[in-house]
């Protein structure tokens, strides 16, 4: 009887679907058990009715293996997502080295690519850290040698990205965060296209800006004047990026964390960036 009532179940559409003519054998524990102690409550088992051992849990993957006429593999069902490009771009003074230099204590396996730049070093700063402090005419001949990925005059004073270091990570296989102003940005979107992430950085007001630029007493109220105007030319390209960040005071951990948030969903995109340099 009991043997008679496997064979029903077997037949049911519910429990297999209609390309699976004959259930797999042993029958699994779980199948057996639901339907039998639901309708065999009131019925009695005869003597010669003994229980079919149930399946190790090996026999079950074998007997499923069988049925679906494939092993299954312990290879990765998704490949490992891509390399990513990072470019993290906002108006001067909105806290794009602030917010790096905590992203750098925050992420082990990214790799900053340092600028190459003609500006004098500010205090506190650290060559070939913070940036590759290099003369003018240097700067010229690497520009002259195409050893740039890109490069811009910023305020008087030249700003570039050497190619090799973002070749030599990526050859690594390491993720790459860029910093650059937002004239970089448009260029490295010209160039990059929508093979990299681009990220503006944005502090909550104009006021909460300017007052950033003047405590940090690294520019002459003339330079002060250039960058506060342009800054405001500037949110106007905002259209142009991928996210953006309000980088606000006080909450520099915030904005980090807002970075890293995005570095993980671009992690999971279904249609993962190519990048191409
Ligand atoms: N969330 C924040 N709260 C308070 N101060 C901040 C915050 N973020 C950055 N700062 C401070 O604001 C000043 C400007 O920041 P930072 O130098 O990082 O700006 P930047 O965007 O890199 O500027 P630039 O493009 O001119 O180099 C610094 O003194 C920095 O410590």
């Amino acid at each position: 009887m009991f043997h008679r009532f496997c064979s029903s179940l077997s037949r049911s559409s519910i429990i297999f679907p209609k390309s699976i003519k004959s259930p797999p054998f042993p029958f699994p524990r779980s199948l057996r058990r639901t339907p039998l102690t639901l309708s065999f409550s009131s019925f009695k088992m005869s003597d010669t009715d003994k229980p079919i051992p149930s399946p190790t849990k090996q026999e079950t993957i074998r007997s499923l293996e069988s049925h679906l006429g494939s092993p299954f593999t312990s290879s990765p069902i998704i490949p490992p997502p891509n390399q990513l490009i990072i470019v993290i771009s906002g108006p001067s003074g909105v806290g794009k080295d602030a917010v790096i230099n905590k992203l750098r204590e925050a992420r082990e396996h990214l790799h900053f690519v340092v600028t190459a730049t003609s500006r004098p070093m500010r205090p506190g700063e650290v060559d070939g850290k913070d940036y590759f402090f290099v003369t003018r005419d240097d700067f010229l001949s690497m520009v002259e040698n195409e050893e740039l990925l890109e490069y811009a005059l910023v305020y008087g004073e030249y700003k570039g990205i050497p190619k090799r270091q973002i070749r030599e990570s990526m050859s690594k296989g390491e993720d790459i965060v860029l910093r650059v102003d937002i004239q970089g940005a448009q260029t490295l979107r010209k160039i990059l296209g929508s093979s990299a992430v681009f990220v503006f950085l944005v502090a909550e007001s104009e006021v909460a800006m300017v007052e950033r630029l003047v405590d940090r007493k690294t520019e002459s109220h003339e330079e002060l004047l250039v960058r506060v105007a342009t800054a405001r030319e500037e949110v106007r390209h905002l259209k142009s990026f991928d996210y953006v960040v309000v980088n606000a005071k006080g909450r520099l951990d915030d904005a980090v964390r807002r970075v890293e948030a995005i570095i993980d969903a671009e992690k999971s995109r279904v249609h993962q960036r190519v990048v191409r340099i």
